[in-house]
């Protein structure tokens, strides 16, 4: 029988981008294909859960909304069959994803968020459709340059930059510097804020 790693499941506030504030179950899969310095997650401590367990588990919460998360959900070779149960009990699914990997089509709603310190691994996009993108902000001269990649690489409704945190100091100046030189000469501004606001929200 298949089963699953599993980081931890909670249910909270999504904490970031355009659904801030949607009540959701998060189900945070262990394992990832990077390595970000900054990374907030250890996906490499787990525990197993069947296909039974994590059902039992998700009924349990009041929230009909689903955030796949981890580490890197789309690496996770049986996520079909827990999305098809988690469609027909009714849930509405969303992922997480670095965008590196194909994103299942049974996936109500895709945030993806490439990494520009692994700028090289996005030469290939797997998933060049999303809700959302979200793109850490880092302090780099080729940083732009890599949003404007994705943007022309990655078709989305929205666009955001998102302050790194690094031992509870989030680098906002330079986030919003950035947003300002990426939206120059622009009509309209094209990329927006997205906090990680759970985290001065103290929740979850
Ligand atoms: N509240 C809350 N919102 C989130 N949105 C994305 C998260 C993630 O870790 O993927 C996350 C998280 O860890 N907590
Ligand atoms: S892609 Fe996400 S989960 Fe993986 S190492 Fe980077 S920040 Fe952590
Ligand atoms: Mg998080």
């Amino acid at each position: 029988m298949v089963d699953f790693r599993i980081v931890e499941i909670f249910e909270s506030l999504q904490g970031e981008g355009y659904n801030t504030g949607m009540p959701a179950v998060f189900i945070r899969f262990a394992g990832c294909n990077l390595n970000c310095t900054w990374c907030d997650t250890n996906f490499r401590k787990f525990t197993r859960f069947t296909l039974n367990d994590l059902m039992t588990k998700v009924s349990k919460y009041k929230s009909k909304n689903i955030i796949i998360t981890g580490g890197e959900p789309t690496m996770v070779k049986a996520l079909p069959e827990l999305l098809l149960p988690l469609k027909k009990a009714g849930y509405f699914i969303a992922i997480e994803s670095n965008g590196l990997g194909k994103v299942d089509p049974l996936i109500d709603y895709i945030a993806l968020s490439p990494k520009f310190c692994y700028q090289s691994r996005y030469k290939k996009i797997a998933q060049s459709t999303a809700n959302e993108v979200r793109i850490v902000a880092e302090n780099h001269p080729d940083f732009i340059d890599f949003c404007q990649y994705i943007e022309t690489h990655i078709q989305a409704k929205h666009y955001y930059l998102s302050p790194c945190e690094k031992d509870g100091v989030f680098n906002m100046f330079e986030t919003i510097k950035l947003l300002g030189k990426i939206n120059q000469n622009r009509l309209d501004n094209k990329w927006f804020l997205s906090v990680q606001s759970h985290k001065f929200a103290n929740i979850e």
